[in-house]
């Protein structure tokens, strides 16, 4: 028997789709008429029913809201909010892959969208932060001027942005103070000029002062701040559960989590694998980078096992 109690808030668990295409392009629905936030857009999806697995509930409303089946679906961001009608948490899943032909069964809207240049409003409340992860590339390259040197390094972030890399991490620490301004500024107008993201680790003021998108922490100053810097993008390195619950407490965007593999950048560190890396962010609300010895081909493993993208200092340079 179960005993329930006023202070106790039940907990509804609901399964939601990015269902997304190659393009990036991603399903919004609106929600019908006579649900609670009627003509609010949402992801695709509904509650949980009892014993049955996210994956499970999620195939079974995609086929019952717009006729797909799901072929391949992978664990993606979990959030929890409290609307005064319920105490939803929300398991998103990225759908790769799925059959049949769209078909709104119930009356809803369907409209493809963007994370940076969404056209339908308004958004279930629930999802602005969704739309926020959304918004960050799968690959986050992370700068080498100590083995590269600066010409070579830049010349190489010319061709990756030719590629498509389109979020940076500058983290030299060993340059002086005038280098470090001139190759971060060199860094930030040709990233800028495609439409990538730049981040400084750690110094929250010169990244305001040079236009940089935000601020990497290093896990000494996440685990020292009380409070999120006040800067567009904020990400963190963590190693270990509570480093993730720190920058969750922030509000923090993304982390990077590591190392995967052993690395040469630290070597001794005890690398966590992917079983602990899948078990660590396992209904994990932000998105999550693997680091530490990866290479691109890595992508795949990494959002199979619940990460957003891979994060790396070595293999993304190539040897061009
Ligand atoms: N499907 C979906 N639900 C969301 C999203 N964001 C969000 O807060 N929710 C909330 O999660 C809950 C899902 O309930 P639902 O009404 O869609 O579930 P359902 O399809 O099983 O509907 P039903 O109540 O008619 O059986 C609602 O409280 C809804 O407000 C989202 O992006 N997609």
């Amino acid at each position: 028997m179960t005993l329930s109690h006023p202070s106790v808030v039940s907990l509804v668990e609901v399964a939601a789709a990015v269902i997304m295409r190659p393009d990036g392009y991603f399903l919004l629905t609106s929600r019908p008429e006579g649900k609670p936030y009627a003509g609010h857009w949402e992801f695709p999806g509904g509650k949980i029913e009892e014993g049955e697995s996210a994956v499970d509930a999620l195939s079974r409303e995609l086929y019952e809201e717009l006729g797909i089946q799901v072929r391949w679906a992978y664990p993606w961001i979990t959030r929890v909010f409290t609307y005064s009608h319920a105490t939803v948490r929300l398991h998103f899943y990225r759908v790769v892959e799925w059959e049949g032909e769209f078909f709104a069964r119930e009356q809803q809207t369907l409209s493809w969208q963007i994370a940076d240049h969404l056209t339908v409003s308004p958004l279930l409340p629930a999802n602005l932060p969704v739309l926020r992860a959304l918004a960050l590339p799968p690959v986050y390259a992370i700068t080498n001027v100590a083995e590269l040197g600066e010409a070579a390094m830049l010349q190489k972030l010319e061709h990756a942005l030719q590629q498509g890399l389109k979020f940076v991490q500058i983290r030299e620490k060993t340059m002086s103070s005038a280098s470090f301004r001139w190759l971060a500024s060199e860094i930030i107008e040709r990233a800028h000029a495609s439409q990538a993201k730049v981040l400084l680790n750690s110094d929250v003021s010169l990244s305001r002062e040079l236009g940089a998108d935000g601020v990497h922490l290093t896990t000494a100053q996440l685990m020292s701040l009380t409070s999120r810097p006040e800067v567009p993008w904020c990400g963190a390195s963590c190693h270990n559960a509570e480093e993730l619950y720190q920058a969750e407490k922030l509000g923090l965007d993304f982390v990077v989590l590591g190392p995967l593999l052993p690395t040469l950048s630290h070597p001794g560190i005890a690398a966590l694998g992917w079983r602990r890396f899948a078990a660590l962010i396992r209904d994990y609300s932000l998105p999550v980078y693997a680091l530490g010895g990866l290479w691109m081909s890595d992508l795949a493993i990494a959002q199979e096992q619940g990460g957003h993208g891979i994060a790396m200092m070595r293999a993304v340079w190539g040897d061009q």
